[in-house]
């Protein structure tokens, strides 16, 4: 029976290797997939790991229609074992009402990989409807961590390494980026993504000598 996995997780956790992984496997053994992505960091049509590997992918924009695109690739005698679809949270929720009929009405396995929630928290349109209509959520075993060494279960927006919460849901960037000015991103556990506390801010926090120590209770936020 064909499914549809969501593959979810933090930033940083090892989505795209594993799908990288997954797609090695399945072409090893002479299947043939379709590889989707939409606004991967190394540019349009490719699927990257920060592991350095990299491969070519059909980008998805809004307008793109998954099952149309493989009904017209099938019925041209064109061959497709499966489908994986990387940066999953920035596909449209009727997309991915598309991917669940590849699977039902093509019968191909569809694997989807994406971060569930944005840097307020909240949830992606695409990743909402994937929990919706996923036959499974598999969180990634990798763990990404928090810089207090907790797992890591949240993704904050940082500019020059302070996090942030205004501004468009879909900024494309990555993690490790402190520069004055350029957003980047930082996984954090939800106590220190709630106190919006990065391992810049806590370094500043234990260097004055005004403020408590990091771990001491606060009062909490809004
Ligand atoms: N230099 C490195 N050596 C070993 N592992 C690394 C290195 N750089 C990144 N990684 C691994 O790659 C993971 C990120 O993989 P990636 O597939 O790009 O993540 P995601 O798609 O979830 O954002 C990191 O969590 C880490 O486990
Ligand atoms: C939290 C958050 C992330 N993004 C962007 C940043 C990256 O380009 C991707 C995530 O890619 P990864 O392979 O999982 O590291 O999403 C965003 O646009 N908005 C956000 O709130």
């Amino acid at each position: 029976m064909s499914e549809l996995v969501f593959f979810s997780g933090t930033m940083d956790c090892g989505k795209s290797t594993l799908a990288l992984q997954i797609e090695h496997n399945r072409s090893a053994r002479g299947l043939q997939g379709m590889i989707f992505t939409r606004n991967d960091r190394a540019g349009q049509g490719k699927l990257s790991s920060r592991l350095g590997l990299v491969t070519d992918a059909v980008e998805a924009p809004d307008a793109f229609d998954f099952y149309a695109y493989l009904v017209d690739r099938l019925s041209s005698g064109l061959r497709c074992d499966y489908v994986i679809a990387d940066e999953a949270q920035f596909f449209t929720p009727a997309q991915i009402d598309q991917l669940a009929r590849v699977v039902d009405d093509l019968e191909l396995d569809v694997f989807a990989f994406g971060i569930t929630t944005d840097f307020r928290s909240k949830l992606f349109p695409g990743s909402q409807r994937l929990v919706e209509l996923a036959d499974r959520v598999e969180v990634l075993q990798v763990e990404a961590l928090c810089w207090c060494g907790a797992r890591a279960t949240h993704n904050a927006r940082t500019v020059g390494g302070r996090m942030v919460v205004e501004g468009a849901q879909v900024v494309v960037g990555d993690v490790n980026g402190y520069d004055e000015d350029v957003v980047g991103y930082e996984v954090l556990c939800r106590r220190h993504h709630r106190r919006r506390m990065t391992a810049a801010s806590a370094r500043a926090a234990v260097l004055s000598p005004d403020v408590l120590p990091v771990d001491q209770p606060v009062t909490p936020g809004p």
